[in-house]
């Protein structure tokens, strides 16, 4: 008897149109069938994959702003402080920058854990500031993401496996970029699609000749139904 093995997924890059923007619709139908736990594990501030979830009529089994808050269908767990992070972005603004999201600010407007920056916004005064706060600045290809360096996507998945009661060994990992390491070391297998970043490329068993949700889609075509 097989079953399929327990998912890892990314968002951006990941389950993203050939173009990188906005959910590939075809993943919608694989995730909802898949017959084992599919966690998704993002920078995206929480409320993004519990929608993404909920819409896909999945567990809402979630890793969201890179680990710092964690989600495992019953207990939602913050691994990280906002404090230090929200004081970086004010010193930011301070210094004459904006975070890049206008008014309303829908991209932190829910974070609990650490700020996003848009792309345009310049990154070596960020870089300095969060220094100066104990913090690391990432770039996912998305936005930039000042953090506490400790909570990882990783560590977040190893609490839902605890939780939920399937194996780090069996999961099967797919991602885009330096925030899907920590993830890719956790899980047993891991790909990085083909616009992965060097360090997601670097970090993963295989890297995919299709980008995006082609090569995510490619994975669930390989690994269905293959878990002993
Ligand atoms: O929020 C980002 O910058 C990237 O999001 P992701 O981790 O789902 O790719
Ligand atoms: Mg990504």
């Amino acid at each position: 008897m097989t079953a399929d093995p327990p998912l890892v997924l990314d968002i951006d890059g990941t389950l993203t149109r050939p173009d990188g923007w906005g959910i590939d619709p075809r993943i919608f139908d694989p995730i909802r069938e898949w017959d084992a736990p599919v966690v998704i594990a993002t920078g995206k501030a929480f409320p993004y994959p519990v929608a993404l979830c909920h819409f896909a009529g999945v567990p809402e089994l979630v890793v969201a702003e890179n680990g710092g808050v964690v989600y495992t269908g019953d207990d939602v767990f913050f691994t990280a402080d906002r404090d230090a992070a929200q004081a970086v972005a004010e010193a930011y603004r301070a210094a004459g920058y904006e975070l890049g999201w206008g008014e309303e600010d829908t991209v932190n407007r829910w974070r609990e854990t650490e700020i996003a920056i848009n792309l345009e916004q310049p990154i070596d005064p960020l870089r300095e500031i969060a220094a100066d706060y104990g913090l690391e600045v990432i770039d996912t290809g998305y936005a930039y993401h000042v953090k506490d360096a400790d909570p990882n996507k990783g560590d977040g998945l190893a609490v839902i496996a605890d939780h939920v009661g399937f194996d780090l060994a069996d999961c099967v990992a797919v991602g885009d970029s330096i925030n899907d390491v920590s993830t890719f070391e956790t899980a047993g297998r891991s790909f990085a699609v083909s616009n992965a970043d060097s360090d997601a490329k670097a970090a993963a068993d295989e890297v995919l000749e299709e980008p995006h949700a082609d090569g995510t889609l490619s994975v669930l075509e390989r690994v269905q139904g293959t878990h002993a």
